[in-house]
């Protein structure tokens, strides 16, 4: 039975409560139901599908019997449709942001901003879909001649969080569309409305039956289908790095192709010469977008002696500033963590560091006893030896560190198993380019706490994981290249 909750959209036809699965709308075969519920409050506001095996396997059929005639579609056809797509995903932004507010805590100008990113990558690989060239290879034998073509993989597989329940799909779903691909997706359980109203605009634009689907419910089940499955030629996923090692290890039988996008334990140093004003301002659009609930946030502040203290303290200032409640708030600009197990992972961090002699200087506690809401937090004195030198933090705790050379910063940013993004603040130009060459991360922000777009490839090295998404490289992960060479002129 759907909730029947009220949402107070413009268009209600966007919360649906159903598996889409060959462009029609579906229960789970048992019927058994998932509750949906808004983490600033517990309140259930939906139910989806339970859905297992069976729905998964006729998802991936349906994408099977979809492929040839979208795949021999003009990659101009294709962007057309896609370009409505984008279209219903800025007319419909505001609703959209309400729904991902309702299921997923983000204050509503985040969400809505989010809608908009997330558009964003539609736009963008709707064009690049028309760039998918070829090469032509100078021949070393005159009777032949070398062609390279790329085309679509086929049906692709796409897992995805709630952290960010509409970009990280329109990341995975825009390229594999535009390159001729069909796909089934299994979004986050805790978030699979935005999910399912991207479907329902997907079938306003005109996406045909079984060029995109999604199937809700069981992770372990469903994700055993779509790595077993033979027809699935690639698996795209974000999330926990431990999950990724495992989708890996079941993809291995039938080789697919790969794209994890995993966790990370993203530094940010602050060196003598940065502009500290300009600093905190990166330090607190990087750490506390999403209430720190972003692989990409900063997880450890790495500060040189020299500006330790005034970092620190201008740091705290601002941090203590932000404020905190439920999302659709006006002013609120830190929603609550995700569930009751990520405030105990902030809270067990904290408490480790708080032992080893690191000192709190703002936050540090759960607004309210019971909620999920944990006040922006600023720990200094923090030492290698506690744990969040090596484990993601996903909540909104700044962590200082403190460094005396430029070698000892490299050395303590470099010292973990992740590799996704990195920041620093330097002004001195022969730093900035030893600093940014000898990180090892996929992405490094330099002078600034922002590096998400779409026209940049996202994507890790190490325990983050490999393949890169948004850009041309993002295109690249959908399509195959084929080699042909022709003889006999
Ligand atoms: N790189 C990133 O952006 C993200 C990193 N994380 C990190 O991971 C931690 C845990 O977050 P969590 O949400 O549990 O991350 P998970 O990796 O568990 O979840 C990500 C996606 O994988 C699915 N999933 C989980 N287990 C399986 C499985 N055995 N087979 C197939 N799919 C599976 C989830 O489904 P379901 O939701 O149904 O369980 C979800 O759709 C966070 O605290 C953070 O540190 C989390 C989210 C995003
Ligand atoms: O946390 C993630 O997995 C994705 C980060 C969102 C982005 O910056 O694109």
């Amino acid at each position: 039975m759907p909730v029947d909750f009220d949402f107070k959209l413009n268009d209600r036809t966007l919360v649906r409560q159903q598996c889409y699965i060959d462009g029609q709308w579906w229960d789970a075969d048992s019927g058994k139901t998932l509750d949906v519920t808004n983490p600033a409050n517990g309140q259930v506001i939906a139910q989806v599908p339970y859905a297992g095996q069976a729905e998964t396997r006729r998802a991936i059929e349906a994408a099977e019997r979809a492929l040839p005639a979208w795949r021999a579609k003009t990659a101009a056809e294709r962007a057309a449709i896609l370009r409505r797509w984008f279209g219903l995903l800025l007319k419909h932004k505001d609703d959209l942001g309400r729904l991902m507010t309702l299921e997923q805590g983000k204050p509503l100008k985040e969400a809505t901003g989010e809608i908009v990113y997330g558009a964003s990558f539609i736009e963008w690989f709707a064009e690049e879909g028309k760039r998918a060239y070829g090469e032509v290879i100078p021949t070393p034998v005159a009777d032949k001649r070398f062609v390279v073509i790329k085309q679509p993989v086929g049906v692709c597989a796409a897992i995805t969080p709630w952290n960010f329940p509409c970009a990280m799909i329109t990341r995975k779903a825009a390229p594999a569309l535009a390159a001729g691909c069909t796909m089934v997706l299994k979004p986050a359980e805790l978030t699979p409305l935005s999910a399912l109203a991207l479907a329902e605009l997907a079938e306003q634009a005109g996406i045909p039956a079984g060029v995109f689907n999604i199937v809700t419910g069981d992770p372990k089940v469903i994700g055993q289908e779509l790595c077993n499955n033979p027809t699935v030629r690639k698996l795209s996923f974000t999330g926990s790095t431990p999950v990724g090692k495992l989708l890996m290890e079941q993809c291995a039988p039938t080789l697919k192709k790969l794209s994890l996008e995993l966790g990370g334990n993203a530094p940010f140093i602050v060196f003598d010469d940065a502009d500290i004003d300009a600093a905190v301002a990166g330090a607190i659009a990087s750490k506390y977008r999403n209430t720190g609930q972003t692989c990409v946030c900063t997880n450890r502040f790495i500060v040189q002696a020299g500006v330790y203290d005034e970092f620190a303290q201008k740091l705290a200032a601002e941090t203590a500033k932000l404020r905190v409640g439920n999302g659709l708030e006006e002013d609120v600009v830190q929603g609550p963590l995700i569930n009751p197990a990520a405030v105990e992972k902030v809270e067990r961090l904290i408490s480790d560091a708080k032992s080893k002699g690191a000192t709190i200087t703002t936050g540090g506690e759960r607004l309210e006893k019971d909620g999920l809401w944990f006040k922006p937090t600023v720990l200094t004195h923090m030492t290698p030896d506690m744990d969040i030198a090596q484990q993601e933090i996903f909540g909104p705790v700044s962590a200082l560190f403190k460094f005396d050379t430029e070698d000892e910063a490299i050395a303590l940013a470099n010292n973990t198993e992740y590799g996704l993004a990195a920041y620093f603040y330097a002004r001195d130009i022969g730093r900035v380019w030893r600093v940014g060459e000898a990180l090892e991360y996929g992405m490094v922000g330099i002078n600034t706490g922002s590096i998400s777009t779409e026209v940049a490839p996202f994507g890790g090295i190490k325990n983050s994981g490999m393949g890169r998404e948004g850009s041309h490289y993002g295109l690249e992960e959908y399509l195959e290249i084929k080699y042909m060479a022709m003889g006999g002129l």
